[in-house]
């Protein structure tokens, strides 16, 4: 669906890449989480993506067409990035004036549907200058969706969220994305939302992509041994890693009752312990 090839960016009058030689692929349905310190380059890749920036160097397919090569290429992709709205017209009629004039089809009941999703149903006919911050992310979201896109690019979408309103959010946004198999590129600082809704994640980190890794290694278990042992032993078991004396494992259940008895067997397990991977990034500021 999306490949981004060898992509940098170097702003005018800036010394430093802000983003440098980055290249992934997302795979149509995929919900992927683009995470990175404040500067890390996140909102130029999306911006890159959206063709609000021109890259200095790289390249950017969706469905096999390079976006820089040609126009109307971005019909399927949507964006939501520091939303504007028309201050004189209500929720409603922003959402119909924005298809209407990026000339794209809907239908009333499409429009219903994504400010039934934001829950702003009810405030259809205020108008966004009397909405919150939070109301206004929520139409911005509504917004972003109503075009039907195929591709969506999300940054920081659950700011200024309630705590309570964000989980049945992003829990219908889920809903709502994988029943149309949308694909999309979502980035936030708040973990635990991104971890609610994403499959896969992509760690940046001054400019460059430092590991993509899957949602099955975000919540881990490390287990500390005594001694270190021969890696083979480690190899057959799946989502696995040792470091020296320590075993990283997102195995759960009876895989990792299995896990536990063969290194009991080849030493004494000295500390098991739950850990969550995506904060630990951003704590450490390690690699993953
Ligand atoms: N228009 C610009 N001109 C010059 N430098 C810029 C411009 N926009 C961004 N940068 C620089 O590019 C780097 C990456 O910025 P970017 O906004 O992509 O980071 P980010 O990961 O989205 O950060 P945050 O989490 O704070 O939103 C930063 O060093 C920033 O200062």
């Amino acid at each position: 669906m999306l490949t981004v090839k060898n992509l940098s960016k170097k702003f005018k009058k800036s010394d430093v890449y802000a983003v440098k030689d980055v290249s992934f692929e997302l795979t149509k349905g995929e919900i992927v989480g683009l995470l990175g310190k404040n500067g890390a380059g996140k909102t130029t890749i999306m911006k890159l993506i959206a063709k609000s920036l021109i890259p200095t160097e790289g390249e950017i397919v969706i469905n096999d067409r390079d976006i820089l090569k040609g126009n109307n290429m971005l019909k399927d992709v949507n964006l939501m990035i520091e939303s504007a709205f028309f201050n004189h017209l209500s929720a409603y009629e922003n959402i119909k004036f924005y298809l209407t004039i990026n000339d794209m089809d809907y239908s009333e009941k499409e429009i219903k549907n994504v400010l039934m999703l934001v829950d702003l149903w009810e405030e259809k006919d205020h108008n966004p200058s009397q909405f919150s911050f939070g109301m206004k992310q929520r139409l911005g979201l509504a917004m972003c969706l109503s075009s039907a896109p195929k591709l969506v690019v999300m940054d920081e979408p659950f700011v200024g969220l309630d705590p309570n309103g964000v989980t049945a959010l992003i829990e219908k946004l889920r809903e709502w994305v994988v029943d149309r198999e949308l694909t999309v590129l979502i980035s936030s600082h708040q973990l635990s939302e991104l971890e609610m809704i994403c499959d896969r994640y992509i760690y940046i980190d001054n400019g460059l992509l430092v590991k993509e890794f899957d949602k099955s290694l975000t919540s881990v278990t490390v287990i500390k041994i005594n001694d270190e042992i021969d890696p083979s032993v480690i190899q057959k078991f799946e989502h696995t890693e040792m470091n020296h004396k320590e075993i990283t494992t997102s195995l759960e259940n009876e895989h990792f009752n299995d896990l536990i008895k063969v290194l009991s067997e080849e030493t004494s397990i000295t500390d098991i312990n739950k850990k969550d991977h995506l904060k630990d990034l951003f704590k450490k500021g390690e690699e993953v």
